[in-house]
């Protein structure tokens, strides 16, 4: 969709800003360019709706070389939004954000009724802010109004220079999800740039992470921060990229412990002979849909003094219920933040609303290890071997 060809700015002083650079963004993609302040990233957003001409090279956009087109006709096509949002301080949100339609040719009226849909759509109610004026907006509510000025056009294309960096962390990470949210129903082909690692592993289908004016890595945020290609991105990238990895690491169901599997309804002597006969502490204990119910003991299912010593206990008396579970494909992090939230030393994960196994803090950290050597080693996950210490 957008091309890179051996593409080089070099400006009237000298700097090259950018320095012959060929890639490539699929359509419906969205790219994170992430690096240190003055490496060529807002050169490089730039050159593609023409702020900023080439000194080499060429940009194609769907095929087309963007020098043949009219600078004009091609900033229709190409959605922009930028950190100091640039609003009309006269006019107000629902006209800012029908400006573009407007001018495109559509009646006011339904400039105004489209304008409306956007503003509903980055989560701005057009009948409480619709009538207010840019400065009677929050930070955060700015932003939303670029994102949809943006999108009034339809464009197929954004390109978004820092587009939440002026907001606090807190209002950042709530923009980043519903723009995420969008994109999920848009798929707009995205450039966006960003110095922050944490933002472009959110955002990016891939990270694009520049050097000085050349792209050092460009791949899927978990192989950027698994198996950095060079000194410089295992630095960029930082030494906890191991934590960051946890974001962009799903759950798999090779990932999985699998302990034995008791039923509330089945009566406690059998189910205790099952533990014995696997040499197992503990089992997960089902409901008859076979749903998550909890866990039971071996010792309590064995207690004489205990209710399992009346033959006609069943799992239900001695089982002890535990509501943590995610579905497989979570993300690693999300797993170890429902650990921590409740406190458990395990968590089932399901399948829809099968149970499929139990992840433990063990199992997790083993997940994240053979999630990095695959892509180091390009093997499938499931069939990476860990070298680790017996019993652990
Ligand atoms: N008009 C200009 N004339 C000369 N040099 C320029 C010009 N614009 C940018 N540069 C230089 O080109 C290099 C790349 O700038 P660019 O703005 O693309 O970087 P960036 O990665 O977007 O940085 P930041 O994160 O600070 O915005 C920098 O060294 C910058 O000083």
């Amino acid at each position: 969709m957008i091309r890179f060809e051996h593409v080089t700015k070099r400006y009237a002083d000298g700097t090259t800003a950018v320095d012959d650079l060929s890639f490539e963004v699929a359509a419906g993609e969205l790219i994170t360019l992430v690096g240190p302040s003055g490496c060529g990233k807002t050169t490089t957003m730039k050159m593609v709706n023409r702020l900023i001409e080439p000194t080499g090279g060429r940009i194609l956009l769907d095929g087309e070389d963007i020098a043949d087109a009219d600078p004009v006709e091609l900033r229709r096509r190409i959605g922009y939004v930028i950190q100091q949002v640039g609003l009309f301080p006269h006019k107000t949100v629902l006209d800012n954000t029908a400006t573009v339609p407007h001018l495109l040719g559509r009646p006011r009226k339904a400039a105004r009724a489209r304008a409306a849909e956007l503003l509903d759509l980055v989560g701005l109610d057009p009948a409480v802010y619709g009538d207010r004026y840019p400065d009677q907006l929050s930070g955060g509510q700015r932003q939303r109004v670029g994102v949809a000025r943006a999108l009034a056009a339809d464009p197929p294309v954004l390109l978004m220079d820092e587009p939440f960096g002026a907001v606090d962390p807190v209002v950042r990470e709530h923009l980043q999800n519903e723009f995420l949210r969008l994109q999920s129903t848009l798929h707009k082909t995205v450039l966006f740039v960003t110095h922050d690692i944490e933002e472009a592993v959110r955002l990016g289908d891939r990270i694009a992470v520049y050097g000085s004016g050349r792209i050092e890595q460009l791949d899927t945020p978990a192989t950027v921060l698994g198996a950095p290609a060079t000194p410089y991105t295992a630095e960029f990238v930082g030494a906890d990229r191991g934590l960051k990895r946890l974001a962009v690491t799903p759950v798999e169901t090779a990932d999985l412990d699998e302990p034995p599997v008791v039923r509330l309804d089945d009566p406690a002597a059998r189910a205790a002979d099952a533990l014995t006969a696997a040499g197992a502490p503990w089992a997960v204990v089902l409901d008859a849909d076979a749903a998550p119910y909890g866990w039971v003991a071996a010792d309590a299912l064995a207690d004489p003094e205990g209710p399992a010593a009346d033959r006609s206990a069943t799992v239900r008396d001695l089982a002890r219920p535990m509501a943590a579970s995610v579905p497989l494909g979570t993300p690693l992090r999300q797993a170890l933040s429902t650990l921590l939230q409740h406190d458990a030393g395990w968590l089932a994960v399901l399948d829809g609303d099968r149970y499929r196994g139990v992840l433990t803090p063990a199992r997790l950290h083993g997940a994240l290890r053979r999630a990095t050597t695959a892509d180091a080693t390009d093997l499938p996950r499931a069939e990476v071997a860990l070298d680790t210490v017996p019993g652990t």
